[in-house]
């Protein structure tokens, strides 16, 4: 809300089958077919076994798992189902995250916990994806559903810098020190706008300082896996959605969230990493009084506040939780410190990790091959392999992330000839 605004619990499969390393392969679904008994399977307008990779079957233990197109009257998207060999049976999983572009793939198992989907016909930046099988996510939300569940996430070329949290009482000045940041770097900042079932204050846009949700909706989004933290804050739901601090983060964009205490913690516990600052008042006097003076609750309101407000001030000393405090008594002089705390901090400075020139381009690559921590991509536009191009070795080493959220740290560079792509199988 720059400056109008603001968890618990980012969310893990079952995997009691043995795996034999080695034992997974990727291969199309009409050799499995034909090497094996298979039960019937029946998959409406999957294009199966072309040329084109519309689809993939990739064998991990005693699973395959289909990845095909399915298209109906007005789009096409991906339909994934699982065979389960011992069982013999077909169980289609619920799919969660937003889904790659669903043009034309192809598909390769990294390690026992994801697949790797390339998309072609869509620009570089668009066409890498994780198809999520046996993650701490995917495990996690199996087990709430009971029942079987793969998760798409993106891949994103290169680190961003830390999120940053920012945490304090109701009325300290956390919104109006944000706003003075955003004001004075846009570029560099932008805000994760939290969802909220509070009611909007007069000036408050949706969309802009929060998402105003209902709370059965927001609660269902919640048990979907889809929020970073949530918090029962001051009577109503609070959360930050995973997409808010992705979004931000994909437009090179560091992140601030503006949550409270609870939340925080969350996040803490969460795979983010981020810098945590806590702003505190001088006094609690003067925290009153610019409570009152926002104008922008009742009595009965101001009075829970400032209860809540004691219970925060009491946790900001919890051991782990703040890295930072910051007194904001004059605006000023709590401003400068705050632009100093986030200058030092330059151990994750920007870079994309991407050696390629024009990620927007549109490319039409397929998986060629893989050693331990690449997957080499060729180029599917025709021309012959002497263009630098036409091959680019995908580094996995470096993966943070993932599901629910976007997978990120890939790093490609192109390969000069073929003979050095094939230098780093052998
Ligand atoms: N250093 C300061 N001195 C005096 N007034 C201040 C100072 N910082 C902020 N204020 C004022 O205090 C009021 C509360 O500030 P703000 O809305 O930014 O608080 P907040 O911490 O974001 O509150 P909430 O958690 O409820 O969203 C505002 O009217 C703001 O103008
Ligand atoms: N845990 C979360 N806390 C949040 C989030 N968004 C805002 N907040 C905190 O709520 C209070 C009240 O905010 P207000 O806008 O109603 O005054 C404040 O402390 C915010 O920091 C969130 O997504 N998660």
């Amino acid at each position: 809300r720059p400056p109008a605004r603001g968890g618990a619990g980012i969310a893990g499969s079952r995997r009691g089958s043995e795996r034999t390393p080695g034992s997974s392969h990727l291969l199309p679904i009409t050799a499995y077919f034909m090497g094996e008994e298979a039960p019937e399977f029946r998959v409406d307008r999957i294009t199966l076994g072309s040329k084109d990779c519309q689809e993939n079957a990739i064998v991990v233990g005693d699973k395959t798992y289909v990845i095909g197109r399915t298209d109906d009257d007005s789009k096409s998207s991906f339909g994934i189902k699982i065979l389960d060999k011992l069982t013999q049976t077909w169980i289609v999983p619920t799919v969660l995250g937003a889904q790659p572009p669903s043009k034309s793939h192809s598909a390769i198992l990294i390690n026992e916990e994801k697949i790797l989907v390339v998309e072609k016909g869509v620009s570089l930046n668009d066409s890498i994806w994780f198809l999520e099988i046996d993650t701490p996510f995917v495990k996690q939300q199996r087990k709430i559903k009971g029942s079987e569940v793969v998760s798409w996430s993106k891949g994103v070329l290169g680190v961003a810098q830390k999120p940053v949290v920012i945490s304090g009482p109701s009325g300290v000045g956390k919104g109006t020190l944000i706003a003075k940041l955003m004001k004075e770097y846009p570029s560099k900042f932008g805000f994760s706008v939290s969802h909220t079932t509070r009611s909007p204050r007069v000036k408050e846009i949706d969309g802009v300082h929060y998402h105003f949700a209902g709370r059965s909706k927001m609660e269902q989004d919640i048990s979907e896996g889809e929020f970073l933290e949530f918090a029962h804050v001051h009577g109503n739901l609070y959360g930050t959605s995973i997409e808010a601090v992705e979004s931000v983060t994909d437009e090179g964009k560091r992140c601030i969230l503006d949550i409270d205490v609870q939340g925080a913690r969350s996040v803490r516990a969460s795979s983010l990493e981020a810098i945590f600052i806590f702003v505190c008042p001088p006094s609690f006097e003067e925290l009153e009084k610019r409570l009152r003076a926002r104008g922008t609750e009742t009595e009965e309101q101001i009075q829970k506040r400032l209860r809540n407000a004691r219970a925060e001030l009491d946790q900001s000393n919890s051991p782990g939780l703040f890295d930072h405090l910051l007194v904001n008594d004059n605006l000023e002089a709590c401003y400068e410190n705050l632009k100093k705390l986030l200058s030092l901090d330059d151990d994750h400075k920007d870079s994309d990790g991407c050696f390629i020139e024009d990620g927007k381009a549109t490319a039409c690559y397929s998986i060629m091959s893989k050693t331990e921590s690449e997957v080499f991509l060729q180029s599917e536009t025709g021309e012959v392999v002497k263009a630098a191009a036409n091959l680019l070795a995908v580094d996995l080493s470096s993966l943070t992330g993932g599901a629910p959220g976007r997978t990120r740290g890939l790093k490609i560079h192109s390969i000069n000839s073929i003979d050095n792509c094939l230098k780093g199988i052998r």
